[in-house]
């Protein structure tokens, strides 16, 4: 990205915040003025005092500049809220935009794009871009003020004094501008070793029964040492390069100061230099040491920024590949009969040399109940994932009571169909709020309906706190065949017309399944029913059975004419009933 559209972002970032921006540097102009005036009035009382030393003249000094001099704490401690007050609102708008911009992309742009990934972009580049606008706008404003301020009076009271005092300040800031880069690495170092660390230690908790089966605690207290060892490394370096700078910085300013007490000693011995402006000087080299310090921080803050700038304005501008179409028609839940069609439907995940699902073609009448079943890998997860637009499907190809799915709202599309997917993912909540996930407002006794139609009820009731169990992170205090029956409850608490379940049932003995099964359309209306399997027995209990075989519908038919066939399903039948005697 240019130069110039960064700034752009920039100001976009801060435009919400232009009152509070304006304010802070208005202040920061203000501290600025007061910081040149109070050593002025400092510099009146000296050349006043050492000629005539009275108490009321001492007062008469004294006072005003206790003022000012609070006044201008005061003033400082405002702009720096409103300023850094900036950052910290630019970091909340951020990562609001941001999650919610996550929210709209399709499930492939997570394929693609890992968790850790788009965490670093969502903290650490928002965290560059909050230092940015805060920390490198205050100092930066702060810098130009004290140098477009101080630096006029300091070359009127003595052009040589100041020119030699300030020739050693760009040294001052070249240096802490290389130390600056170099501290953001080792901090950035030190992060890394200490996410190794965490990830470690959150790899070791989920796998502890593994540890404990193949004897690996040795080997993993060696890994935790290896990685102890790393992040204590990283602090010491960035340990020593802080307490290099920052003592350098003062050495540094103590040059200035005594080249100001060499040169002006000998000038106020001259006559050439009064006592008060001697001071001035002093107060005044003093004055510009931290704003020129913090410039070379705030270049490294700025460069920082840019690339964090770049890295989330990759995410924002990544358009949603599924989105609803300018003229998408709403189908209400309740006109919809769930009759479902594909007509030559093709799909190929990109980059894929052979389509995942070639050519297929079917129909589903509404309050059907049809089991897909095939070998692995034979595509019938993509056909689940694609009726409810989960993949980026081209239009004209499956129908949802006779409308092309491409051309209905994706809200209106979704709640019609109820989907369970291979993977029952419960949420580190109470069983209520897993199941009611689909449907928040739900009532006790809707969600009570839902467990028993999906026959998980029985076993809820004798968990310690019922429905208010805690299910632990993502399930684990569950059984398998518990956490997919929860997730079917979840899916049966909304009344959709279309339920798919993907494999959902596979930790479920064949009766209970085929129980479930015959559960299902207990609702208001007979649903419509996708039930992929690889349990052939509860299969077999469905209206219709489609044999999927390399993306192909190989087969369509009952239990009973597919055995008569012959074929794929024949041979699968057959295997089958060989596992089942092998139990
Ligand atoms: N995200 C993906 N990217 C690329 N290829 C994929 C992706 N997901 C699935 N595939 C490929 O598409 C084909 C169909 O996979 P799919 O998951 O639909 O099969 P399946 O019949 O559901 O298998 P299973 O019975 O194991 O669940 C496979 O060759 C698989 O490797």
């Amino acid at each position: 990205m240019a130069t110039s559209r960064r700034l752009a972002k920039l100001g976009a970032y801060l435009l919400p915040h232009w009152r509070e921006a304006t304010l802070g540097v208005i202040a920061l102009l203000t501290v600025n003025g007061l910081g040149v005036y109070i050593p002025l009035l400092i510099r009146s009382a000296v050349d006043k005092l050492s000629i005539q030393f009275t108490m009321s003249q001492v007062v008469h000094y004294v006072i005003p500049i206790a003022l000012l001099t609070s006044a201008m704490w005061l003033i400082r401690m405002a702009s720096r809220i409103w300023l850094f007050g900036i950052g910290r609102q630019v970091e909340f708008d951020l990562k609001q935009t941001i999650f919610e911009h996550l929210l709209t992309l399709e499930p492939a742009y997570f394929a693609t794009n890992t968790a850790g990934d788009l965490i670093s972009r969502a903290t650490s580049d928002v965290d560059n871009i909050r230092r940015l606008l805060g920390f490198a706008m205050l100092s930066l404003a702060n810098t130009v003020f004290a140098y477009m301020l101080t630096l006029p009076v300091m070359l009127s009271i003595s052009m040589d004094l100041t020119l030699a005092s300030l020739a050693i300040y760009p040294l001052m800031f070249m240096l802490v501008h290389l130390y600056s880069d170099k501290l953001r690495n080792q901090q950035a170092k030190v992060q890394q070793k200490l996410s190794d660390i965490s990830e470690l230690i959150q790899e070791d908790i989920s796998g502890i029964s593994l540890i404990k089966i193949y004897a690996q605690e040795e080997n993993e207290r060696h890994a935790f040492a290896q990685k102890n060892k790393n992040v204590l490394t990283a602090n010491l370096k960035l340990a020593t390069s802080r307490n290099t700078l920052f003592p350098l910085i003062g050495g540094l300013a103590s040059v200035s100061t005594l080249i100001i007490i060499w040169l002006g000693a000998s000038r106020i011995a001259a006559g050439s230099l009064t006592v008060g402006n001697f001071v001035t000087l002093l107060i005044y080299v003093e004055r510009l040491v931290f704003p020129t310090a913090l410039l070379g921080f705030t270049i490294t803050a700025y460069q920082r920024g840019e690339v964090s700038i770049d890295r989330i304005e990759a995410i924002l501008s990544t358009k949603p590949k599924i989105a609803n179409l300018p003229d998408a028609i709403h189908l209400p839940i309740e006109q919809l009969k769930g009759k479902i069609q594909a007509r030559l439907f093709s799909f190929s995940y990109p980059g894929s040399k052979t389509p995942a699902l070639d050519d297929i073609s079917f129909t589903i009448e509404a309050g059907e109940n049809v089991a897909i079943v095939g070998a692995i890998g034979s595509g019938k997860t993509t056909l689940a994932n694609s009726l409810p637009r989960l993949l980026d499907i081209a239009p004209g190809q499956l129908f949802l009571d006779g409308v092309d799915i491409t051309k209905i709202t994706l809200e209106d599309l979704r709640s019609a169909i109820a989907y369970v997917p291979q993977e029952s993912f419960l949420f580190s909540t109470t069983v209520k709020n897993n199941i009611r996930y689909s449907d928040p407002l739900a009532e006790y006794q809707e969600v009570e309906d839902a467990a028993k139609i999906a026959q998980i009820h029985p076993e809820i009731i004798n968990f310690p706190d019922r429905y208010e169990t805690i299910v632990g992170e993502r399930g684990i205090t569950l059984s398998g065949g518990q956490r997919q029956r929860t997730a079917l409850a979840r899916a049966m608490l909304v009344d959709a017309p279309v339920l798919i379940l993907d494999d959902a049932l596979s930790s479920v003995d064949n009766q209970t399944a085929t129980a479930i099964l015959n559960n299902l359309s207990g609702g208001t209306r007979k649903k419509t029913v996708i039930f992929i399997t690889h349990q052939l027995s509860a299969a077999a209990a469905c209206d219709r059975i489609f044999v999927m075989d390399k993306g192909q519908i190989v087969q369509i038919g009952t239990h009973r004419e597919l055995l008569q066939q012959g074929g794929l399903y024949r041979t699968l039948w057959s295997q089958h009933q060989v596992e089942e005697l092998l139990k």
